[in-house]
C-alpha cells in the first residue's frame, strides 16, 4: 500500500488539535487528525472542564441551600445521591462528546483513529506511524505537523503514595459513590475546585498545599480569601507543608506531613492525588527529530508556536505557558495559520499573544484572574499602580450575600493602561472578562470608568478600583 501523504498532521485531536484542524482546512490544507484514545472528544469535554463544572453545580446548588436561613428561607439539605449527581454528568458529556466526534468526523479532514509517533523527518516531509485502534499499523507522511497530544496526571514519587493507590481528578468525576472524607493533596486548581466539589456535598475535607499559600502563581492577597472562606466552611487547611508519607491501614488514609518543624498526621476514608499534570509526550518520538524539550517533556516554542523542528508545530498542555482550553485553541489556530503560510513558501506571521492571559478557579468564592497580578509584574520589573474595591462594600454582592473577597486592577502610571485584574467573590469568572475585553481593546481606566454600567450589578464594582486609578494617575501628573 502506498504511504498516504498530508499537506498537515495533527497529533491529538483535543482542544489544540480540532482547533487548528478546522483552521487548517479553512486555509484549503489536505489535513489529518490522528488520535489514539478509547473515546474521541479531548480533556476538557471527557475528563477536565466540563465534568468538574457539572459535578461543581451541585456542590453550589448544596451551598446555596446551607445559606438559605440568611434569605429568610427554610431548606434543608438532605442526603446526597452521588450517583444522580455522576448520571447527569455523564448525560452532559456524552452529549458534548458526541457533538465533538460529529465535529471530528463530519469530512473536512480525515481521522484516523490510532497513536502516532514522530519517525523521521526528510527535507520536505515528516513520517509518522500510527498503531492504529483496530489493530495493524500504518505509516503516513506530512508537509507540516502539529503535536497537540496532551498531558497525563502527574503522581510525584512521595513515600507510600504510588501503593495508597489514590483518587485522581478522573476517578472523582466518575464514581457513583463518594466516601465520607478525602484528603485532598495540592493547592491548585483541581484540588480547591474538587476540595469545594467535596464539602459542598458534605464530605470530610482535609487540603495539603506544599507552597505557603493556595494556588500558586497568583497574588498572595487573592488566594488567602479563598483559605479563609475555605476554613469558615470547615475544610481543615495547611500550606507550608512537606509531604512525608502516606499510607493507606485500617480501611483509611493517613498522611504525615511537616509544617514549621511539626510532624502532623492527618487521615480519611480516600486520598486525592492533585499535584499537577505532566505533558504527554514521553513516547511520540521527539528525540526522533531532535525537537527540543524540558525533562518532564514540556515542548520548547517559539511565539509562532514552531518547535525547534522547522515543520512541527506544538500547542495546548504539550508546550504551555498554561494549561487552560482558550490558550491551547489558540495556540492551534495560530500554529494552522502558520503551517498555511509556510506551506505556502511564506514565512510563520502569527503569533501569540499573551497579554490577555486567563485564569479561572471554580470554587466558592471563585477567582479569576488576566493579565498582569502584582506578583508577576513585580518579578518583571514593571512599574504599575494598583487599586482594590472589596465586595463586603458593594450593594449588590451585600444583597446577594456573597461578601467575601475583593476586586484589584493594575494600571500603567503612565497611560493609565490596564495592565490586568484579579477577582476573588462572586461569578468571578463572568466578571473578569470585562477586564479581558476591556485590555483586548486596549482600553484605560479612564475609559472604562466613564463606561456605562447597569445599577446593581456586580460587573459596577469595576467602577470604582478604575476611577481611583484615574485619580492616582492625574495626581501624580
Ligand atoms: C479536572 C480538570 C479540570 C479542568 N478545568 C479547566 C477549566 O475549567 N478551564 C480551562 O481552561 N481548563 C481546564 N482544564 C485544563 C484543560 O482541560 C486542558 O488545558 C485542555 O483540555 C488541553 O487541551 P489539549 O488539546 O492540549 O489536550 P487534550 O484535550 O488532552 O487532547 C489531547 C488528545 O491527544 C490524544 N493523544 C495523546 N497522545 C496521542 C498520540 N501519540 N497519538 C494520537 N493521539 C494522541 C488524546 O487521545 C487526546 O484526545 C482542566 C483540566 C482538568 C484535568
Ligand atoms: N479552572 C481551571 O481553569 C482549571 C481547573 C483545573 C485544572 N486546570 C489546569 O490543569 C492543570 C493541572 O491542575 P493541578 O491543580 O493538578 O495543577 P497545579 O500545577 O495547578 O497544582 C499542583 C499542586 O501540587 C503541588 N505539588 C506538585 N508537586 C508536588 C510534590 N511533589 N509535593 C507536594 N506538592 C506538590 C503544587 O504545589 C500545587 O499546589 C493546571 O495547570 C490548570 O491550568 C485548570
Amino acid at each position: 500500500m502506498s504511504t498516504e501523504h498530508y499537506d498537515f498532521a495533527i497529533l491529538g485531536g483535543g482542544s489544540a488539535g480540532y482547533a487548528a484542524a478546522r483552521t487548517a482546512h479553512g486555509q484549503g490544507m489536505n489535513t489529518v487528525v490522528i488520535d489514539g484514545a478509547e473515546e474521541l472528544g479531548g480533556l476538557c469535554i471527557l475528563r477536565g472542564c466540563m465534568p468538574s463544572k457539572t459535578l461543581i453545580e451541585s456542590a453550589n446548588r448544596a451551598i446555596t441551600i446551607r445559606n438559605a436561613a440568611e434569605f429568610g428561607l427554610s431548606a434543608k439539605a438532605g442526603p446526597v445521591d452521588t450517583k444522580a449527581i455522576r448520571d447527569r454528568k455523564r448525560r452532559l458529556i456524552g452529549e458534548f462528546a458526541d457533538y465533538r466526534q460529529q465535529q471530528l468526523q463530519d469530512g473536512r479532514f480525515k481521522l484516523i483513529r490510532g497513536y502516532g509517533t514522530l519517525e523521521d523527518a526528510g527535507e520536505d516531509k515528516v513520517r509518522i506511524a500510527i498503531q492504529l485502534h483496530e489493530g495493524g499499523t500504518q505509516s503516513i507522511t506530512a508537509s507540516y505537523v502539529l503535536i497537540a497530544t496532551g498531558s497525563v496526571i502527574n503522581c510525584p514519587d512521595i513515600a507510600g503514595l504510588h501503593e495508597a493507590k489514590p483518587w485522581n481528578s478522573d476517578t472523582i468525576l466518575d464514581h457513583d459513590t463518594i466516601p465520607e472524607s478525602f484528603i485532598v493533596l495540592g493547592g491548585g486548581a483541581i484540588a480547591l475546585e474538587m476540595a469545594h466539589y467535596l464539602d459542598g456535598i458534605g464530605r470530610k475535607v482535609t487540603v495539603l498545599q506544599r507552597n505557603t499559600q493556595l494556588l500558586t502563581g497568583l497574588d498572595k492577597d487573592v488566594a488567602d480569601v479563598v483559605y479563609d472562606a475555605f476554613e469558615k466552611r470547615g475544610i481543615e487547611m495547611y500550606c507550608g507543608t512537606s509531604l512525608q508519607k502516606v499510607v493507606r491501614e485500617d480501611g483509611k488514609v493517613r498522611a504525615t506531613f511537616k509544617k514549621a518543624g511539626e510532624e502532623i498526621t492527618v487521615e480519611a476514608a480516600e486520598v486525592l492525588c492533585a499535584l499537577g499534570r505532566s505533558p504527554n509526550t514521553k513516547n511520540i518520538g521527539l528525540d526522533n527529530l531532535k525537537i527540543a524539550h524540558e525533562d518532564n517533556g514540556l515542548i520548547a516554542i517559539k511565539p509562532t508556536q514552531q518547535t525547534t523542528h522547522p515543520r512541527v508545530f506544538a500547542a495546548g498542555d504539550v508546550c504551555g505557558p498554561l494549561e487552560v482550553v482558550h490558550l491551547a485553541v489558540q495556540q492551534g489556530e495560530v500554529a494552522a495559520k502558520n503551517a498555511a503560510l509556510q506551506w505556502r513558501q511564506k514565512a510563520p506571521a502569527h503569533t501569540m499573544d499573551y497579554r490577555c492571559i486567563l485564569f479561572g478557579v471554580f470554587t466558592h468564592p471563585q477567582v479569576a484572574a488576566v493579565g498582569l497580578n502584582e506578583l508577576e509584574a513585580k518579578k518583571k520589573n514593571v512599574v504599575y499602580l494598583v487599586s482594590s474595591y472589596p465586595f463586603n462594600d458593594h450593594g449588590k454582592s451585600m444583597v446577594m450575600g456573597e461578601t467575601d473577597g475583593f476586586v484589584k486592577m493594575l494600571a500603567d502610571p503612565k497611560d493609565g493602561a490596564i495592565l490586568g485584574a484579579s477577582v476573588v467573590g462572586p461569578e468571578a469568572t463572568e466578571l473578569i472578562h470585562e477586564i479581558a475585553v476591556a485590555m483586548h481593546l486596549g482600553a484605560t481606566v479612564a475609559q472604562l470608568a466613564k463606561a456605562p454600567h447597569y445599577h446593581p450589578t456586580l460587573s459596577e464594582i469595576w467602577t470604582y478600583p478604575a476611577e481611583d486609578l484615574e485619580e492616582q494617575i492625574a495626581a501624580n501628573s
